[in-house]
C-alpha cells in the first residue's frame, strides 16, 4: 500500500472498514452544519478518518466555469453523476491502496474543487506527481474506520440509490440520515443565508421529496430520521449505532438478489392471494348453495358455513406467510395447486354434514 505517509517510511495495513453516509433534507435542513459538527465528534471522541463531501461546495463553480446560466435538471443529474465517479476513483486508491489518479474526462474546475476539498481534510496531499494527475493518499485516508459523509439534498430515492450501488459495487457500509425540519423552518433558515436558495425550489422540493422508506425499499433499512435541532445525547448515540451498523455491515452483492427474491416473493404472493381470496369465495358460496339444494338441516348448514369460512381463512393466512405445503416447487405458488387443495379438504367438511333430515 502506497501512501504519502509510507512516503516518509510509515506503514498503513487494518481492518477495512470504510462506509458511505449520505445526508439528505430539504435546503436549510441543516445538513452542512450537522455534517461539520458530526465529522467533528467522531474525528475527536472515536478517532475515525472522516471526509465530507459537500456537493454545493464541488458542483457550483463548475457551472461558474462553464455556463453563466442555471443548469438544467438533466445536467444536475449528469454532475451528481461525476461527482459520484470521483468518489469511486478516490475509493479505489483507498481499497486498492494506490494513488488517486484524475478520471480522463471530467469537467476541469468540479475536478479541481474535489480535490481541494479532499485536501482540506488530509486526504490527499499535494505530491510531486500532481501535474500528471495524481495524487498520493495521507494516512488519514488509509486509516480504519473511514466514513465518507455525502451532504446533498438527495429528495429522490433515485439519487441515492446511486450511492447505494457505489457501496455495493466495493462492499462499503451505506447508512442514511435524514435531517427532518418544517418547511417554514427551512424557508426561514434560507432567507436569512447571504446565498440563499430561491423560496420556490425549497416549495417544490418539499412536495417533491421522497423520504426513506426501509419499509419499501429493502436497501434503506439503514436509515435514521433525525430532527434539525441541537442534537441530544439520545440522537446522538442512535447516530453513532447507524454509522457502526452501517460500518460493521458492508453491503454485499448477494443482498440485491435477496432484494428481488423478496420482491418477487411479495408480487407473486399478493397476486396469489388475491385471485385465491376470490376463487375460495366463490367455492365456499357455490358449496353453501349446493348445501342448500340438499335440504341439509339449518343447524348444519350453520356448522358447514362456519368450517368452510375458518378453512378458507386458514388458507388465505397459510398463503400470506408463503406456508410451503401449497409449493408445487419450492419457488412458486400456482392458485390452481392451492384451490385442489382446497377443494380436499372443503369435501372432507362437506362429508360430515351432508346428511339429509330424517
Ligand atoms: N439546528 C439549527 N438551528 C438553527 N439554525 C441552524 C441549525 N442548523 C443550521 N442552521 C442554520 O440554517 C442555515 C442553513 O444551514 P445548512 O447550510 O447547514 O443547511 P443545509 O441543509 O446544508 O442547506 P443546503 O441544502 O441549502 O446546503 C445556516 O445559516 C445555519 O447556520
Amino acid at each position: 500500500m502506497k501512501t504519502a505517509e509510507d512516503d516518509r517510511g510509515a506503514c498503513s495495513e487494518g481492518p477495512r472498514e470504510i462506509g458511505l453516509c449520505l445526508l439528505c433534507g430539504l435546503p436549510g435542513a441543516g445538513k452542512s452544519t450537522f455534517a461539520r459538527a458530526l465529522s467533528h465528534q467522531l474525528r475527536l471522541e472515536r478517532g475515525w478518518a472522516v471526509g465530507v463531501v459537500t456537493y454545493d461546495d464541488v458542483m457550483p463553480d463548475a457551472f461558474l466555469e462553464e455556463a453563466s446560466a442555471r443548469p438544467l435538471p438533466s445536467q444536475w443529474k449528469l454532475l451528481r453523476q461525476e461527482l459520484l465517479k470521483y468518489l469511486e476513483y478516490f475509493l479505489m486508491a483507498v481499497i486498492n491502496g494506490c494513488q488517486m489518479s484524475a478520471p480522463p474526462n471530467r469537467t476541469a474546475a468540479m475536478w479541481e474543487d474535489f480535490i481541494i476539498c479532499l485536501k482540506n481534510q488530509d486526504l490527499v496531499s499535494s505530491a510531486s506527481l500532481e501535474t500528471q494527475s495524481c495524487y498520493l493518499l495521507t494516512k488519514t485516508a488509509v486509516s480504519r474506520p473511514l466514513l465518507l459523509i455525502l451532504d446533498d439534498n438527495f429528495y429522490y430515492q433515485s439519487m441515492r440509490y446511486e450511492v447505494y450501488q457505489l457501496a455495493r459495487k466495493y462492499s462499503l457500509g451505506f447508512c442514511q440520515l435524514f435531517l427532518d425540519c418544517s418547511l417554514e423552518t427551512c424557508l426561514q433558515r434560507n432567507g436569512q443565508r447571504p446565498q440563499a436558495v430561491p423560496a420556490e425550489t425549497i416549495h417544490l422540493m418539499a412536495r417533491k421529496i421522497e423520504k426513506p422508506n426501509p419499509e419499501k425499499n429493502a436497501w434503506e433499512h439503514n436509515s435514521l430520521t433525525i430532527q434539525s435541532t441541537p442534537c441530544s445525547s439520545e440522537a446522538s448515540l442512535k447516530v453513532t449505532d447507524l454509522l457502526l451498523t452501517a460500518l460493521e455491515n458492508p453491503v454485499k452483492d448477494i443482498e440485491d438478489n435477496v432484494e428481488q427474491k423478496e420482491t418477487d416473493r411479495i408480487i407473486c404472493s399478493t397476486n396469489v392471494l388475491h385471485q385465491a381470496d376470490q376463487t375460495l369465495r366463490r367455492i365456499v358460496s357455490q358449496t353453501m348453495k349446493e348445501a342448500k339444494d340438499e335440504q341439509v338441516v339449518p343447524f348444519n348448514l350453520k356448522l358447514l358455513a362456519e368450517e368452510l369460512n375458518k378453512l378458507k381463512a386458514e388458507f388465505l393466512e397459510d398463503l400470506r406467510h408463503g406456508n410451503k405445503k401449497y409449493l408445487c416447487s419450492q419457488q412458486t405458488i400456482h392458485v390452481s395447486d392451492v384451490i385442489s387443495f382446497f377443494h380436499y379438504e372443503k369435501d372432507n367438511i362437506v362429508q360430515k354434514y351432508s346428511s339429509k333430515p330424517h
